[in-house]
C-alpha cells in the first residue's frame, strides 16, 4: 500500500529546512554538567542530524539554512559538504548572529537532558527570500523543523518554503521538535505548529510534542487516535507517533494503525533517537517500503545513534542498519 506518492525525476531525493547547530556532548558521562570538564564537539540541530542521517544512508540530500560568519559556520558548511549535502542554499549570516549551541548532559544513560545556548543565533535569521524555490521543486520531499517556527524571520522562510513544496509536489515532512527554549510562548507554539502541521504530508512527533499542539482543544487524556484523525483530516497521510523506548505508532489515511517494534540498545545517551529514527523511516517510505518496515528501519536507526555518544557523526549508512537489525534478531544483542 502506497501512502504517499513521491516524485520521481528530482534532483534531490531530500532537503531540510531549519537549524544548523553545534553539539557539545560532554565527555565525562555518567554525572551532571556541573562536574563535566570536557565536551566534544558535533554539528548538530535536529534537522541537520537528519540530513547527515539521509545522506549517510545514500540519498541525495540538500539543506536550506543561515549559518554564523564564523568558526563555527565554517566547521558545520564543511562537515555538511563533506558528507554529500548540497550548501547551495546555507546562507552565511552577515549581522553578527552567532551558532546556536546544545549542551548535552548524560547523568545516566536514561537520564540526559540539553542545555541550550540560542540568543541571537544566525538560523532564526533565514529570509523568505533566501530560500530557493528551485531547490524544493528539485526535491523528492522537504523536511520542516518545528523550532524554525519559533522566530522571524525564520518562521516566514519556513511558511513560503511550505508553499513552495505544495506548489510543485514536493512531499512534506513536518517534524514538530519542539524545544520550549526558543519559543514566546506555548500559545505561540500551538498556532505556528498547527498552521505547519495542516499543510504537510507526513507529521512526526512524540506524544508531548502533540500535547503542545492541542493547546487549544479537549484531549484530556491525550489518545493518539483523535491526534492522528485531526492531522488525517487534513493533509497528512501519515502521523507518526513517538514513543520513546516503547516504539512508535503510525496512523494511516485509510484509517490503519501500524506498529513497529523497537530494537534492543546498548545506550549511551537518549537524544538522538527521534533524527536518526526519522531519516531511517522516510529512507524506508521514500523507497517504497511498507509502513511498518520503514518504522523498524528507523527504530534500528535510531539504536545505533542512542548506542553512541553523538548524533550526527553516529547516524548509519544502510547497510550498518541492516547488520544491526540482523544482530538483533539473532539474539547477539541485548538492551543495557
Ligand atoms: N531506549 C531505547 N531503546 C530502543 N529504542 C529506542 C529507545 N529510545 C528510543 N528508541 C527508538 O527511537 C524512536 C524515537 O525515539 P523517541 O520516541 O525518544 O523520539 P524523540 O523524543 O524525538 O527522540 P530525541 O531524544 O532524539 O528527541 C522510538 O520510537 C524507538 O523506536
Ligand atoms: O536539535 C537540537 O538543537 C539538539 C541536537 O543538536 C541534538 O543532537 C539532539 O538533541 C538531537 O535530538
Amino acid at each position: 500500500m502506497t501512502y504517499v506518492s513521491f516524485p520521481a525525476d528530482r534532483s534531490f531525493d531530500f532537503t531540510a529546512i531549519g537549524r544548523l547547530c553545534i553539539d557539545l556532548n560532554a565527555n565525562e558521562i555518567n554525572r551532571p554538567m556541573e562536574q563535566t570538564m570536557t565536551f566534544t564537539k558535533y554539528v548538530g540541530g535536529s534537522p541537520a542530524n537528519i540530513a547527515i542521517g539521509m545522506s549517510r544512508l545514500g540519498l541525495k540530500t540538500a539543506f536550506i539554512g543561515k549559518i554564523a560568519d564564523d568558526q563555527m559556520g565554517r566547521f558545520i558548511s564543511g562537515y555538511l559538504r563533506d558528507n554529500g549535502i548540497d550548501t547551495g542554499n546555507v546562507v552565511t549570516d552577515k549581522t553578527g548572529a552567532v551558532t546556536g549551541l546544545a549542551f548535552t548532559e548524560i547523568k545516566s544513560p536514561t537520564d540526559c537532558s540539553i542545555l541550550m545556548y540560542r540568543d541571537n543565533v544566525a538560523d532564526l535569521k533565514l529570509s523568505p527570500n533566501e530560500v530557493s524555490e528551485e531547490l524544493i521543486a528539485g526535491s523528492k520531499m522537504l523536511l520542516i523543523s518545528g523550532t524554525a517556527l519559533a522566530a522571524s524571520p525564520s518562521r516566514e522562510a519556513v511558511f513560503l518554503a511550505l508553499d513552495y513544496a505544495r506548489k510543485h509536489g514536493t512531499v512534506v515532512v513536518f517534524d514538530v521538535d519542539y524545544r520550549p527554549y526558543t519559543w514566546g510562548s506555548p500559545e505561540e507554539t500551538a498556532i505556528y505548529y498547527n498552521l505547519a502541521a495542516e499543510k504537510s504530508d507526513i507529521i512526526v512527533g512524540t506524544r508531548e510534542e502533540f500535547d503542545s499542539m492541542e493547546r487549544f482543544e479537549r484531549n484530556p487524556r491525550r489518545i493518539d487516535r483523535y491526534t492522528a484523525d485531526k492531522w488525517l483530516n487534513h493533509s497528512a497521510s501519515i502521523v507518526i507517533i513517538k514513543h520513546g523506548k516503547e516504539g512508535s505508532i503510525a496512523y494511516t489515511k485509510d484509517g490503519l494503525e501500524h506498529r513497529a517494534k523497537s530494537y534492543p540498545a546498548k545506550v549511551v545517551k537518549t537524544f538522538g533517537a527521534g533524527d536518526s529514527y526519522a531519516a531511517g523511516f522516510l529512507y524506508g517510505v521514500s523507497s517504497g517500503w511498507t509502513i511498518e518496515r520503514s518504522m523498524e528501519f528507523g527504530s534500528a536507526a535510531a539504536c545505533i545513534v542512542i548506542s553512541s555518544h553523538s548524533c550526527s557523526d553516529a547516524m548509519p549508512t544502510a547497510e550498518q542498519v541492516e547488520d544491526y537489525i540482523k544482530r538483533c534478531d539473532r539474539g547477539e544483542i541485548t538492551a543495557g
